[in-house]
């Protein structure tokens, strides 16, 4: 079932006709070149990184992960420096089966100064629940897409605008931050190519509406560094870069040349997951987000600030692999030979 999604998703974006795997035509080259001379704003000297693993990744695993292990990892992630983990969501147990523990997962977890701990809250029932359970943060997420809007969240875009605005007025006045996600900003894949301007507008709502940030979800991971560039476009022009975060899956491998874009554009949030692990139970064909590990190797080798401790990160990745009996999605894990 899966696999014919992955092709749905294949014929929708996939490369249209033309040579694949062949050496650089001169045009190709000439673009290229262009790309490169484009005068690029520099590099961020510092990047928050929002770990999403414990929520994103751990949501989509097939058997249900035991509270206990959930907060062990959690733990071990503020052990690593994530300034930033997303601990669990407060979504129907029926729609998400995995995350029905959310009480014990934050009533466990050892909070450490400095760092935050947002859940997922996709209405006033769930932002209720989780201000009751001790959440400090939390997210609210939509999408640029009305069938995945639809297909995750049960309602159009429009009508879960409404139901956000009224979570952010109960958070507004209790002095709750609160994120918000747009989800399928690079394609859809129940719809298929998303517009830019549209992404535009959903994060202008949420901006307006009082998000300190929002995150720019490729939840099928089918974008390209041309597109991330041509939607990052059209959001800069509504919502200020400061306020931006990225948020990539890695299904057609490009989630680190796409981050690399943002950070060009001057985007300094992304999002990850620890060991690449995730999906997203609505969108079935996407592989995980792009592992911590790989972001936080590439941001350290371009001598951008993290804050984050890649060998414990590595041992956070190694610890919920062996627990889950699968092997890491990282790159920099397997090459490091810690599984
Ligand atoms: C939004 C709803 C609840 C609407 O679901 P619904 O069925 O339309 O809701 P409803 O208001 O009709 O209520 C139905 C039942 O759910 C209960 N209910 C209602 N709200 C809650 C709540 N907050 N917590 C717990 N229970 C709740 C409610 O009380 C009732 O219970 P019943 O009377 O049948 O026993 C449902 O569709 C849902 O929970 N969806 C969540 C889906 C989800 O978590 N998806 C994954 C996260 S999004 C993602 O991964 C993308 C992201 C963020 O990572 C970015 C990216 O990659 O793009």
């Amino acid at each position: 079932m899966a696999a014919g999604l992955v092709r749905m998703v294949c014929g929708s974006f996939g490369p249209g006709p033309g040579p694949r795997g062949v050496a650089l035509s001169s045009s190709t080259a000439a673009v290229a070149k262009a790309v490169s001379l484009s005068g690029l704003k520099p590099l961020p000297e510092k990047v928050k990184i929002v770990e999403v693993g414990p929520r994103d990744g751990l949501q989509n695993e097939k058997t249900i992960v035991p509270a206990d292990v959930k907060i062990r990892l959690i733990d071990m992630l503020s052990e690593a420096g994530l300034p930033v983990i997303e601990a669990t969501s407060f979504v129907s147990p029926k729609w998400v089966p995995q995350m029905a523990d959310q009480e014990e997962v934050m009533r466990g977890i050892h909070r450490k100064p400095g760092v935050s701990y947002p859940v997922l809250t996709p209405n006033l029932k769930g932002y209720r629940a989780a201000v009751k359970a001790g959440a400090m943060e939390v997210a609210i997420f939509g999408a640029a897409s009305e069938l995945f809007s639809k297909r995750n969240i049960n309602c159009s875009v429009e009508e879960s605008l409404q139901r956000f605005e009224e979570v952010m007025s109960a958070a507004r006045e209790e002095k709750v931050p609160v994120r918000g996600y747009v989800s399928c900003v690079l394609g859809c894949p129940y719809e298929g190519s998303v517009s830019p301007s549209r992404v535009a507008e959903v994060a202008q709502r949420l901006y307006s509406m009082g998000c300190y940030e929002v995150s720019l979800g490729d939840t099928v991971g089918v974008g390209t560094p041309g597109s991330m560039a041509a939607m990052l476009e059209a959001v800069m022009r509504e919502v200020p870069v400061h306020a931006l975060a990225v948020h990539c899956h890695d299904t057609y491998g490009q989630a680190l040349a796409n981050i690399l874009v943002a950070l060009q554009n001057g985007v300094s949030v992304i999002d990850a997951s620890v060991a690449g692990l995730g999906g997203c139970p609505y969108a079935q064909g996407a592989s995980g987000n792009v592992a911590t590990e790989d972001v936080v190797y590439m941001l350290h080798g371009l001598s951008i600030h993290t804050g984050v401790d890649l060998p414990k990160l590595m041992d956070a990745g190694s610890y919920i692999c062996r627990s889950l009996n699968r092997r890491t999605s990282s790159k920099v894990a397997q090459a490091s030979c810690k599984l």
